[in-house]
């Protein structure tokens, strides 16, 4: 009944603070958020999620660490999104804009949750404490969330 779309998502964390880009157009256009997007076939989801990283941020990394799996759910819809979660903690280059994001450093004690997708922050505060988590969030539209699972794991 639910297909499963993968999806990779980049966190780009250095003492104090987060980078963030403000999505300029496409699916959660207005949003600040990782660096992220589909996987192609042929490709591992993590070469997607460096491809992403550097196409959306400008940034490459050595050290990509899977942190945390998400399945979301849209009532009505029959597609999940299953979005691949990483964190790098270095990286190369300057932080660049592109025609899908505006990157912008955000201190860890501003992170602007208001303007961020609704389920950020559940787990940013795992994932900035380098725990490893599953999530489960259903939707209502972009902004309401209907049910949520979220729990810690000692491995992806
Ligand atoms: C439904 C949904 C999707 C994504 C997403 C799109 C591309 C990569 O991830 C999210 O990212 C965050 N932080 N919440 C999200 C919710």
């Amino acid at each position: 009944m639910f297909t499963r779309k993968l999806l990779t998502l980049v966190l780009v964390v250095q003492p104090g603070r987060v980078l963030l880009g403000m999505k300029k157009r496409g699916f959660g256009a207005g949003k600040w958020n990782g660096f992220g997007g589909k996987v192609n076939p042929g490709e591992s989801i993590e070469q997607a999620a460096r491809r992403e990283l550097l196409e959306e941020s400008g940034l490459t990394t050595n050290t990509l660490e899977k942190i945390g799996n998400i399945t979301f759910e849209f009532v009505g819809e029959t597609e999940l999104m299953d979005v691949h979660i990483y964190r790098a903690d270095e990286y190369d280059g300057e932080p660049t804009e592109s025609e899908e994001m505006r990157p912008q450093w955000f201190d860890i004690d501003k992170i602007p949750y208001g303007k961020m997708w609704a389920d950020d922050i559940f787990w940013f505060p795992l994932m900035l404490q380098k725990k490893k988590f599953l999530g489960y969030f259903k939707f209502h539209g972009h902004d309401v969330i209907l049910e949520q699972k979220l729990n810690e794991v000692q491995q992806l």
